[in-house]
């Protein structure tokens, strides 16, 4: 037994063998999950294949060519290769149907990332039959070639190694690899060199697929995949599922994944997870070091990358959605305790989120743009910049009000003009004091709009719309089938008159002729006085914005 020393949780490495209940619960747990459709179908896994064959020899076509047009001599254009390696979940092996593969494209010093991966790469794939959806985007912080190949998303990115001819056996976890190569083709390496070391690293390579497959399921399931929102995403889910493994190297899937929910739950952020101790490397690159870099003190939830130069993996996540992620490991670990010592019923681990039923406030953000295309990049934008907003709520409000976002858009398809829209919804923390004073959003959305507005390629048909709405006044099309679901009765009844909370009646004209009814734990609404629905008193039109948060004494 040798303890986690240096981690949130005083776990102690489990060495013991499983159970014949553990290997029952696991068989249970397949079952669960059977029609869940977590693996793509035996043709898509073969098109996968073929789609990669055509890729590399697409690239291969490309650098030959790059070589010639550069006026290299014979015996460097025969050399003249580069090297495809996927990464991201197709690489660890969990990918789902429909998954994108991360591929990295690794060239040679005369074939640069700008003009010749960028233009000429591009105009090839352009003129490719059976690639669509071609997309560049050449300024990000990994420069990234997305496009669809016979119907399959991939991912390109590109690196550039100080070298005039690509070994056969290229060797990226070498350390030595990143030596003289520029930022982006380190960041672009970096994802390889993250998921091949993952793979070494765990004990049992069967026993982590399967349990990441059931993770990254229950994380979609409870809305909390979403590394751009400020949730997690593949590569942050594969590193706490990856740690799991190392602490119970000889458990079956159902353990681990019990297991994953008992540390988590108790993990005492901000200490960070790590699958290795962190090493300064031979180039002297910045890793994640709160002691060094104060930037890195400001990281909530820290999952650091195994390979050099280690970096913070999560450093998106704010207050509220680690308060969502702890909230929803506490659920996980009191269904699995349960379920321990007997025979499970796994169903329940896998339910549905139930969002907008959750909550009794939420800002709703409207988002509109001329076209499909332009709809999409403005979507990526304005989403993007939601976690800026959850930020703001969290700093304005002092802390008092917490966000819990949605991880994806819903599409109105009713309408001719492009529109899709995201939630947020809002509570008052737990135990913050009483207020007497409405808060006042309207500089909250106003600076967020604004934040919004300044996109570099935005268009005078790019809208975007935020208003305060109550789970009567959700949108239909956010439900399945467009059918709002039918609340339940609420639990404890009051008379008219009697009060119990508080509630400011002559705000709320329609308290005041019905029963006022509040479930003990359920989060009051936040009125917002003198409007029937709070669109405008967002402020998006300019009028003020006040919501009210009361005492829930
Ligand atoms: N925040 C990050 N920090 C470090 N590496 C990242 C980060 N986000 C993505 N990556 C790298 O890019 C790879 C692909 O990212 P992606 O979001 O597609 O995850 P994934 O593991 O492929 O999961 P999914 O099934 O959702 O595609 C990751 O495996 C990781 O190596
Ligand atoms: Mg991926």
């Amino acid at each position: 037994m040798e303890g986690s020393r240096y981690l949130g949780v005083t776990e102690p490495i489990s060495t013991a063998d499983p159970t014949e209940v553990d290997y029952v619960n696991t068989k249970q747990l397949e079952e669960c999950v059977k029609g869940l459709a977590l693996q793509g179908s035996r043709e898509e896994e073969v098109r996968r294949e073929e789609v990669l064959g055509r890729l590399d020899e697409l690239v291969n076509v490309w650098v030959k060519s790059m070589s010639r047009k550069k006026g290299l001599n014979d015996e460097y254009v025969r050399e003249a290769r580069c090297k495809i390696f996927t990464f991201g979940s197709y690489r660890l092996g969990v990918h789902g149907p429909g998954a994108d593969i991360d591929t990295l494209c690794v060239g040679p010093c005369y074939v640069t990332r700008e003009e010749d991966f960028f233009v000429e790469l591009h105009d090839l794939l352009q003129k490719t039959e059976g690639v669509t959806e071609l997309h560049t985007v050449p300024d990000a912080h990994v420069p990234v070639m997305s496009f669809e190949f016979n119907g399959i998303p991939i991912d390109l990115l590109y690196a550039r190694l100080p070298l005039w001819v690509i070994p056969e056996e290229l060797d990226i976890l070498q350390d030595t690899i990143l030596q003289n190569v520029d930022e982006q083709s380190v960041r672009s390496l970096n994802g390889c060199r993250v998921t091949d070391r993952i793979l070494r690293l765990v004990p049992n390579m069967e026993h982590f697929r399967t349990t990441l497959r059931y993770v990254k399921l229950w994380a979609k399931r409870r809305g909390v995949y979403s590394n751009v929102i400020g949730f997690l995403g593949g590569v942050n889910w594969a590193l706490l599922v990856a740690r799991i493994c190392q602490l119970y190297p000889n458990a079956v899937p159902s353990v681990l994944l019990s297991r994953f929910f008992r540390v988590y739950k108790q993990w005492r952020w901000p200490n960070p997870v790590m699958l290795c101790a962190i090493e300064e490397g031979p180039l002297g690159l910045p890793v994640w070091d709160p002691r060094r870099n104060p930037r890195d003190r400001s990281h909530l939830m820290p999952i650091i990358t195994p390979t050099y130069p280690c970096q913070n993996s999560s450093f998106n996540v704010s207050n509220s959605t680690l308060r969502v992620m702890t909230e929803e490991f506490k659920r996980g670990d009191s269904i699995c305790d349960s379920l321990d010592s007997k025979v499970a019923d796994w169903s329940k681990l896998f339910e549905p989120y139930p969002f907008f039923e959750s909550y009794k406030n939420y800002l709703q953000i409207d988002i509109s743009a001329g076209d499909e295309e332009d709809l999409r990049i403005w979507k990526g934008w304005v989403e993007s910049r939601l976690r800026q907003l959850i930020l703001k709520v969290e700093k304005d409000t002092f802390g008092a009000l917490q966000c819990h976002p949605h991880p994806s858009a819903f599409h109105d398809t009713s309408k001719r003009v492009q529109v899709c829209s995201f939630f947020v919804a809002l509570q008052r923390k737990q135990g913050a004091p009483p207020s007497s004073t409405p808060f006042d959003m309207c500089h909250t959305i106003a600076e967020f709009k604004h934040s919004v507005n300044q996109y570099l390629l935005w268009k005078p048909t790019m809208k975007i719309h935020v208003s305060h709405v109550r789970p009567k006044q959700i949108p239909t099309y956010v439900f399945p089938n467009g059918i709002r679901p039918v609340r339940p009765p609420r639990p404890t009844i009051h008379k008219p008159g009697t009060n119990p909370d508080n509630v400011p009646t002559s705000q709320s004209p329609e308290a005041s002729t019905r029963s006022v009814v509040t479930p003990p734990s359920e989060e009051p609404e936040l009125p917002i006085p003198g409007t029937k629905r709070g669109a405008e008193s967002l402020g998006v039109l300019g009028k003020r914005v006040r919501v009210e948060l009361r005492s829930e004494s």
